[in-house]
């Protein structure tokens, strides 16, 4: 025996119909012997409900709406059952319409509408749905008999949620299908008492109805048939990346839909579980979909959880008080006084100094439950031993469940981790002993944040978004792009990882776009769909939207953009970046970045500022971190001034040198910085921060390498002008190197707490003679590396080796958010 439930959504129109049709003839077909349950049609039953109601306050128009209600049904029957046939049901369905005009005139007549006549009224849903689709199967030949539950399922006459006497029920449903061989449809959610009187089930009523039979007929199975794909891992509404549960055992499926999960009711489905039979949640919409079978195993999970609920409004209530401490019964009378007051209390957390307790209620029943807590504890209030119960509104509850926990440890560690990485506080939090669930209250604005965290860590197997928002898009942002583009298809496939643009900006238009931006496809998108550039604005949006895993990366060269970094890593979003200005300015500024990252566990990641790609500052950490100490720094970090006394020598002009190292990609958007010793000062501050150095940029001393003339330009292009007149000024100093048998390095050095910047020559017998290209050379000379020093050395600026670097630093913030 099989029992097949279908929800209002399947019997809710005639398309859907036919596919339920289709469904039983296949199970019908393959020899098993069915009975099958139907809901009234989706929303008939409110509209039922509102119709009594608008009755009983003597409003007329509830003929017109019940009207409506016959007219669908009336179509129902006309596009499911062939013209010739349609007349009997025509007459049996009006007869119900009849009865139930009646009804309602007498509910109008004497104003009055009780429960037991609400559960009359209702009743009518799944009696009018279900004698139509008895029809319609019989009409294409399959042997249907219409089964009235309200013959078969005894109950008390708690009208609206009545209980069932299952003694009685069991033993008539037993003597009424050896009666027949027919396929009995069963009408869902109703019953009656001994007397006969219509009584209904309660929420999840026709689930209740299918349980009650399968139980009873000991049926091998139950399907449930909805309109989703089964249970799923978390909400799809909130969390995209949500899939099927395949299995799940009865406990989880109680435990997950306790949260909200609406798929199925599990405690109308108690008589089944109790009996071992197993539930199948299927899709009339998705037919060959396999669904979500629940049964009594737990052994079939390939993951340390199962699943993610949660409940979006609700209220922490915290009382607390010194007076508590020790003192028996507070609780005692805390729960007793909300249950008198049907106040549902949904989690409960108590520290083990009983200094406080608090829990959460739904967030309709907050002042409600202050009230008569107050009044319950007004002599405790009045003495101070209570301070006053406090309510915090907009909170949400989010649980995570699975049988696997139990054999598992860490799980709380991974959940406690990846909130903590995103910065969302735990406000409160609860684990049972049966160590199926554990629940944290968070506030409502971090939700759907946290939830896709949360999925994000758990379902592995599943692709876990990075959120980049990417302000700057000249060379390194637009070769940053380039790669991303070009790599997603490897990360997607072997790092499970996928780098959603969520953000862009350059400096005329911005798009935000959560749901993500071609790569390939940026310009188009930000010109079409872009709006005019506000930083401030952008950044705002940016904490707004409260996106999992993000990632603000700035590859500009601007002074303002830097002043939004400190606010973007307190909101917990991690920050990538190119641009020195940060690292480079007053020394209290960058510590209060770098605390504020440490704060938030955010990361705020750097390596490019010096030797771009190459691992310097990373070098310098570990080294750091690991206790070294470093006595001396030097080294060439200008990859364009590399460059240019690389290439620089007779029947070469210098200017036409810069323009090249320009337009190869290795000089700073403005090249003054370069040959000024700006930007080698500003990288050789770094260097001495992140050694442990508090220095301050006007403590670098630079040795300028250019002439006054050139010096003072005002504008790129004069700077160009006054680099042509100068030629002989730099002819100069290359043959002074020259005649000691030398090439010219621009140098930093780091000792003794003194960073300096010059020009040098240097011998062949010195290190950093052998430099080709745009190459960048650090020399580290430490305690442990003292005799000879670790050198790191390479192309230090350009597109690609930039691009690399910044995209390295995105990489290790994936690793890091696990
Ligand atoms: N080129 C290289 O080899 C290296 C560059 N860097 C750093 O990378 C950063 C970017 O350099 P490039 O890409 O070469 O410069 P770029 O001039 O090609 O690109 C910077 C982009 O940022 C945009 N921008 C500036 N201010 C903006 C604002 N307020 N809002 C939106 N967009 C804005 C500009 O319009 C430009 O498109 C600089 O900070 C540079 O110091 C670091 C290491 C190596
Ligand atoms: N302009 C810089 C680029 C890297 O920081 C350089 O030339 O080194
Ligand atoms: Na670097």
């Amino acid at each position: 025996m099989k029992v097949l439930k279908f929800g209002g959504t399947s019997v809710g129109s005639v398309e859907s119909i036919k596919l339920v049709i289709e469904i039983l003839e296949k199970s019908i077909s393959k020899g098993e012997r069915t009975a099958v349950v139907f809901s009234a049609m989706g929303g008939a039953t409110n509209r039922l409900i509102e119709i009594g109601r608008m009755a009983a306050a003597g409003n007329q128009e509830y003929f017109e709406l019940l009207k409506v209600v016959e007219e669908r049904h009336f179509a129902t029957i006309r596009g499911l059952i062939n013209v010739k046939q349609q007349s009997g049901t025509f007459a049996n369905i009006k007869g119900l319409f009849n009865e139930l005009e009646d009804i309602l005139r007498g509910v109008s007549l004497i104003r009055e509408l009780t429960d037991r006549t609400m559960d009359l009224i209702m009743s009518f849903g799944e009696r009018l749905s279900t004698n139509i689709i008895t029809e319609a199967l019989k009409n294409i030949g399959v042997k249907a008999e219409f089964c009235d539950a309200r013959q078969l399922v005894r109950t008390n006459d708690h009208f609206g949620m009545a209980d069932v006497d299952f003694a009685t029920t069991n033993q008539l449903i037993l003597e009424h299908f050896a009666k027949s061989s027919a396929l009995q449809c069963i009408t869902g959610f109703i019953g009656a008492t001994a007397e006969g009187i219509t009584t209904t089930l309660g929420r999840g009523g026709s689930d209740y109805t299918a349980s009650i039979f399968g139980a009873a007929l000991d049926a091998q199975v139950i399907e449930i048939w909805t309109d989703v794909d089964g249970m799923m891992t978390a909400d799809p509404r909130k969390v995209p990346n949500a899939f099927t549960i395949p299995a799940i055992s009865y406990a989880e499926a109680m435990e997950l839909s306790h949260f909200g999960a609406k798929v199925i009711y599990p405690p109308s489905l108690q008589p089944a579980f109790a009996k071992n039979i197993p539930l199948k949640v299927l899709n009339t919409f998705n037919i060959g979909f396999e669904g979500t079978l629940v049964d009594r195993s737990a052994n079939h999970k390939q993951y340390a959880i199962t699943g993610i609920s949660s409940i979006d409004d609700m209220a922490l209530v915290n009382i607390q008080g010194s007076g508590m401490i020790g003192v028996a019964g507070i609780s005692a009378r805390l729960f007793t006084t909300l249950s008198e007051n049907n106040i549902s209390v949904v989690l409960i957390s108590q520290a083990s100094s009983e200094h406080s307790i608090c829990f959460t209620i739904d967030h309709q029943l907050a002042e409600r439950a202050q009230q008569v807590l107050e009044a319950a504890f007004e002599v405790e209030i009045k003495s101070g031993d209570i301070d006053s119960i406090a309510i915090e509104k907009n909170v949400s509850i989010i649980a995570i469940v699975g049988e696997g926990m139990r054999k598992s440890s860490g799980v709380a560690g991974k959940l406690f981790s990846v909130l903590g990485k995103n910065g969302i506080n735990i406000i409160a939090t609860a684990q049972g002993s049966s160590e199926l669930n554990i629940s944290v209250v968070i506030s409502k604005n971090d939700l759907s944040k946290a939830l896709n965290a949360i999925h994000g860590v758990f379902f592995l197997s599943e692709t876990r978004s990075l959120n980049l928002f990417i302000v700057g898009v000249g060379l390194i942002g637009g070769t940053l792009l380039e790669q991303v583009g070009s790599q997603s298809a490897f990360l997607s496939g072997q790092r499970l990882l996928k780098l959603n643009i969520a953000g862009l900006s350059n400096t005329k238009k911005m798009l935000l776009e959560p749901g993500g931006i071609a790569p390939d496809r940026w310009r188009e998108e930000l010109a079409d769909n872009g709006v005019k550039t506000s930083i401030p604005a952008f950044v705002d949006r940016i904490i707004e939207l409260n996106l999992p895993n993000s990632v603000f990366v700035d590859c500009t060269s601007d002074k303002d953009i830097v002043r939004h970094y400190g606010k973007l890593l307190d909101a917990s979003i991690s920050v990538v970046t190119p641009n020195k200005v940060a690292n480079s300015g007053r020394y209290d500024e960058y510590q209060r970045l770098q605390r504020t990252a440490l704060q938030r566990g955010v990361k705020f990641l750097y390596e490019t500022n010096v030797g771009a790609g190459l691992p310097i500052i990373n070098t310098i950490q570990g080294l750091m971190d690991s206790g070294d100490k470093f006595i001396r720094i030097e080294a060439i970090l200008s990859g364009t001034l590399s460059y240019i006394f690389n290439t620089f020598g007779p029947g070469v002009r210098f200017a036409d040198v810069v323009r090249e190292a320009k337009a190869k990609g290795y000089t700073e958007p403005d090249p003054r910085d370069d040959l000024s010793g700006t930007d080698v000062a500003r990288k050789i501050l770094i260097l001495a921060r992140e050694v442990g150095v508090p220095m301050e940029p006007e403590e670098v001393k630079i040795a300028q390498l250019l002439p006054d003339n050139c010096l003072q330009a005002p504008t790129v292009e004069a700077f160009f002008a006054e680099l042509e007149n100068s030629n002989s000024f730099f002819e100069g100093l290359l043959d002074g190197a020259k005649a000691k048998d030398g090439v010219l390095r621009y140098i930093a050095t780091l000792e003794n707490n003194k960073a300096t910047v010059e020009l040098r020559a240097v011998d062949e017998k010195h290190p950093f003679y052998n430099l080709s290209g745009s190459d960048n050379i650090v020399s580290f000379t430490t305690d442990r590396y003292k005799d000879r020093p670790l050198v790191v050395k390479g192309p230090g600026a350009g597109a690609e080796v930039t691009a690399s670097g910044v995209f390295a630093d995105i990489m290790s913030i994936s690793s890091y958010l696990g």
